[in-house]
C-alpha cells in the first residue's frame, strides 16, 4: 500500500490541480444556472404559477442522461441534477416536504431522493399526520409509501387517498435493505425487536429463524424502533444503516429483509388547491380508484375502453370498501397522461362504466 504520509507523488497533484480548476468552473456554471432559475421564478411569480414543474425535472434528466457521453455512469446523472434543480428551486421558493419521521427513515431517503437535499424537512409521527399536514397547507408536498414488493400495498396510504383531497404529482422507489441494529453488539440477549409494522412482516423469515423467541413490537416508523433500541440494550431494532448510525447502534446483522431486492414506492402528494396536475412530461403514469357495481362482468366491462384504446394497465390492487357487502374499491394504473387523446377517451369511457371513479393523480415514472 502507499505510504500517505509521504511527499505526494506530482503526477496525483498536477490532476488535483487540473480538477481543482474544473470545479470552479463548474461553480462558475452553476451560479450561471442558479440565476436563471431564479429569473424564471420571477416570471412564475408573476403569472402566479407554481415553482415545483415534476415533468420539467423529468425531461430535464432524460435529456440530460440521453446525452450523456460518459465515463460517468448513466445512474450518476439523475442523482446529481435532481441536487442541482433542488438548489435551484429553493432560490425560487422554499419546498417544504412531510414524510414519516423522525430522521433516518426509508421515506425521508424518498423524500430527499425525490426532491433532493434543498427542501424544508416535516418529519411527522405517523402517514395520517403526512396527509393532514400536507392537506391544511402546513406542508407543500407529502411523500408516503403506497407498496413494497415483498409485501403488497401500504394499505392505510390507500385509504387516505380515497378520503382525503389530496392527489399525486410524482413516484419514487426505493431498493430497502433492513437491518438488524442494537446498542450492544452481539444477538445474545435480545428480548424484543422493534420495527414498523412492514418490516417486521418483509424479515418475517430471517426472525423466525435466528430470534425464534423473540418478542416483535410493531412501532410507529423504524428509526423510532432505533431511538428506543438506542436507550434500552435489550432492544433491537431493524431499521436502514443511515438510522443505525443517527442513534449510534452496532449493524449486528445486513440485509435482513426475506427479499434480497425488497423495494418500497412511494407517491408524493398535494393538495389540488396549491398545485396544478403536472403537464404531460412524455413518461407518465395515471392513478385512479374506482368502484362498480356488484353483477357479473362488471370488472371485465369497466376495463375494456383501456384494450380498445390502446392504454397499458400497470397496476390492479383491490381494497374491501368497508360496506359489508363484499364490496370493493379498486386502485388502478394506467400508461400515460389525460393529455393524450387515446388516454383521455379510455378515460372517459371507462368512468361511464364506474359506481365510482376518483383521478387520484398523473404524474412522470420515476426516472433514475
Ligand atoms: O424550468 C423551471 O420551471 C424551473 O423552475 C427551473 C428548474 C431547474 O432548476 O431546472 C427548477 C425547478 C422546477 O421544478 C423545474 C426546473
Amino acid at each position: 500500500m502507499a505510504d500517505l504520509s509521504a511527499a505526494p507523488n506530482p503526477e496525483l497533484l498536477a490532476l488535483r490541480t487540473q480538477i481543482d480548476a474544473v470545479d470552479r468552473e463548474l461553480l462558475a456554471l452553476l451560479n450561471r444556472r442558479a440565476r436563471l432559475a431564479q429569473e424564471v421564478g420571477e416570471v412564475k411569480k408573476k403569472e402566479g404559477s407554481v415553482a415545483f414543474r415534476p415533468e420539467r425535472e423529468a425531461q430535464v434528466i432524460d435529456g440530460m442522461k440521453a446525452v450523456n457521453p460518459g465515463p460517468l455512469l448513466a445512474e450518476s446523472v439523475a442523482p446529481i441534477w435532481r441536487e442541482i434543480m433542488s438548489a435551484c428551486r429553493a432560490l425560487e421558493t422554499p419546498t417544504r416536504v412531510a414524510y414519516l419521521g423522525p430522521a433516518g427513515t426509508f421515506s425521508e431517503e424518498a423524500a430527499l431522493g425525490f426532491f433532493g437535499s434543498s427542501i424544508v424537512k416535516i418529519p411527522c409521527a405517523s402517514f395520517d399526520e403526512v396527509f393532514h399536514v400536507t392537506t391544511s397547507g402546513a406542508a407543500d408536498f407529502g411523500v408516503v409509501p403506497v407498496e413494497n414488493s415483498t409485501e403488497g400495498v401500504v394499505t392505510r396510504s390507500l385509504d387516505l387517498f380515497l378520503t382525503t383531497p389530496l392527489f399525486i404529482i410524482g413516484e419514487t422507489s426505493l431498493f430497502v435493505q433492513h437491518n438488524l441494529l442494537r446498542k450492544e453488539n452481539s444477538l445474545a440477549g435480545i428480548e424484543t425487536v422493534c420495527a414498523h409494522p412492514q418490516a417486521l412482516a418483509q424479515c418475517h423469515g430471517w426472525l423466525g429463524t435466528h430470534l425464534p423467541n423473540v418478542e416483535r413490537r410493531p412501532v410507529a416508523s423504524n428509526a423510532e424502533g432505533a431511538r428506543l433500541a438506542a436507550a434500552d440494550p435489550k432492544l433491537a431494532a431493524i431499521a436502514s444503516a443511515r438510522a443505525g448510525s443517527e442513534f449510534g447502534l452496532h449493524l449486528i446483522a445486513p440485509a435482513i429483509q426475506d427479499e434480497a431486492n425488497n423495494r418500497t414506492r412511494f407517491a408524493v402528494v398535494t393538495h389540488p388547491g396549491r398545485h396544478p396536475q403536472p403537464r404531460a412530461s412524455g413518461h407518465d403514469c395515471t392513478s385512479l380508484v374506482v368502484s362498480v357495481s356488484n353483477r357479473p362482468g362488471a370488472v371485465h366491462d369497466m376495463l375494456v375502453p383501456l384494450k380498445q384504446h390502446g392504454v397499458s394497465m400497470t397496476r390492479f390492487e383491490s381494497r374491501p370498501a368497508r360496506s359489508g357487502q363484499w364490496e370493493y374499491y379498486f386502485y388502478i394504473d394506467l400508461q400515460g397522461h389525460p393529455d393524450q387523446p387515446h388516454v383521455a377517451t379510455a378515460l372517459r369511457e371507462l368512468r361511464e362504466a364506474c359506481a365510482f371513479f376518483k383521478l387520484l393523480g398523473t404524474y412522470p415514472i420515476d426516472v433514475h
